[in-house]
C-alpha cells in the first residue's frame, strides 16, 4: 500500500495488493433497507429435474419451521416459482425500491414474472441483461428481515450463473439431480464451479428418486438404479434428501398450492441449515 493511500482505489493509479483484491470483487451490495441472514443457491445440471420444486419446498419447509423465508427466482428465462405458489398479483415498488410479493403463508418472492405484464411473455434477452436483472433482484428489492433466502439459480454453468455467483453473497449451494442424469458429470461440474467461486456445496438432493406404489407401499426406481451415493462419496459430499415421484407434487405445482402440499422430504435439509444459522448466533 502506498504511504499516501487515501483508500480510494477507483481513482488511484498505484498497483498494490489491496487494489487487486478489489478488482476481483464483483459482489453487489444488498439494498440498504434489506436484511438477509443466509443465502442458499439451488443449482441443477439441466432443466426439468425439479430445481424450482426443490427451491419452493425448501422455502415452504423453512417457513413451517418458523423462519422467514424468501425466494429470489434467478431463472429468468424459465420462471416457474410464482406459478407453484399461485401468485397472480404483480410486484410493486416506490422511490426506495421494489417489494417482493408475499405468498399466502408469508414467503417473500421476487421473479421476473411478477414484473412482466403477461406471464406468457417470453424473455428474449441476452446474457448480460438477464444477469443484470438478477443483480437488481439483489440490489433493488427490499427484502425485509429474511432468515433464509433460496435462489432458484439459472441452469448450467455459463455466463449468467457465473455473474450471479460473483455478485450475490451466496453462503452455500445445494445441487439437485435426478437418477437418469449423468450425475457424476453434473456433480463434478458443480463442485468445480463452487471451488472457483469459493462457495461450499452443502449437499446433494435427488429428485424423482423412486415411486412409492399406493397399492402395496413398495418403492420402485422408475429411472433405474441411482448412483448418487457413489458420486457423493467420490466428492466427499452428503446426500441430504431423496424425493419421490409423486403426482401430488406435480398437481400442487400446477394448481399453485405448493405451500399446502403434505410432505417432509426436505425437513432434514432444513434442519441442517437451521443448525448452521443457530451456531452462527452463538
Ligand atoms: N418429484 C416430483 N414428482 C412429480 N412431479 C415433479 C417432481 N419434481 C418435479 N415435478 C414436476 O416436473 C416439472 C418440472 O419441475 P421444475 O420446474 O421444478 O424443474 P426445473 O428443474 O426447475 O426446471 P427448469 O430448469 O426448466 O426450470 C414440474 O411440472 C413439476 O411439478
Amino acid at each position: 500500500m502506498s504511504e499516501n493511500c487515501n483508500q480510494s482505489c477507483s481513482s488511484c493509479s498505484e498497483e498494490c495488493v489491496e487494489k487487486k483484491d478489489q478488482k476481483n470483487d464483483f459482489s453487489e451490495k444488498l439494498h440498504e433497507m434489506s436484511s438477509v441472514r443466509k443465502v442458499i443457491g439451488v443449482v441443477s445440471g439441466k432443466g426439468g429435474v425439479g430445481k424450482s420444486l426443490v427451491t419452493s419446498m425448501l422455502a415452504v419447509t423453512m417457513n413451517r419451521l418458523g423462519y422467514h423465508s424468501a425466494i429470489l427466482d434467478a431463472d429468468i428465462t424459465g420462471p416457474s416459482i410464482p406459478k407453484a405458489f399461485g401468485i397472480k398479483e404483480k410486484a410493486t415498488g416506490n422511490d426506495f425500491g421494489l417489494f417482493p410479493v408475499k405468498s399466502k403463508t408469508g414467503i417473500d418472492i421476487m421473479s421476473i414474472n411478477l414484473l412482466l405484464k403477461n406471464d406468457t411473455d417470453p424473455v428474449v434477452w441476452r446474457g448480460p441483461i438477464i444477469a443484470g436483472t438478477v443483480k437488481q433482484f439483489w440490489t433493488d428489492v427490499i427484502w425485509n428481515d429474511v432468515d433464509f433466502m433460496f435462489i432458484d439459480m439459472p441452469p448450467g454453468t455459463g455466463d449468467v450463473p457465473l455473474t450471479v455467483f460473483q455478485s450475490i453473497a451466496v453462503d452455500g449451494i445445494l445441487v439437485v439431480t435426478s437418477p437418469q442424469e449423468l450425475v457424476s458429470m453434473i456433480v463434478s461440474k458443480a463442485v468445480k464451479m463452487a471451488e472457483m467461486m469459493n462457495i461450499p456445496i452443502l449437499g446433494l438432493i435427488e429428485n424423482m428418486s423412486y415411486f412409492k406404489c399406493p397399492d402395496n407401499g413398495k418403492k420402485y426406481q422408475i429411472f433405474g438404479d441411482s448412483h448418487i451415493e457413489e458420486v457423493a462419496k467420490k466428492y466427499n459430499l452428503k446426500v441430504l434428501a431423496k424425493l419421490p415421484i409423486d403426482p401430488k407434487i406435480s398437481e400442487a405445482c400446477d394448481k399453485g398450492m405448493i405451500e399446502f402440499l403434505d410432505g417432509n422430504w426436505l425437513e432434514s435439509v432444513c434442519k441442517i441449515l437451521k443448525e448452521n444459522i443457530e451456531q452462527q448466533k452463538n
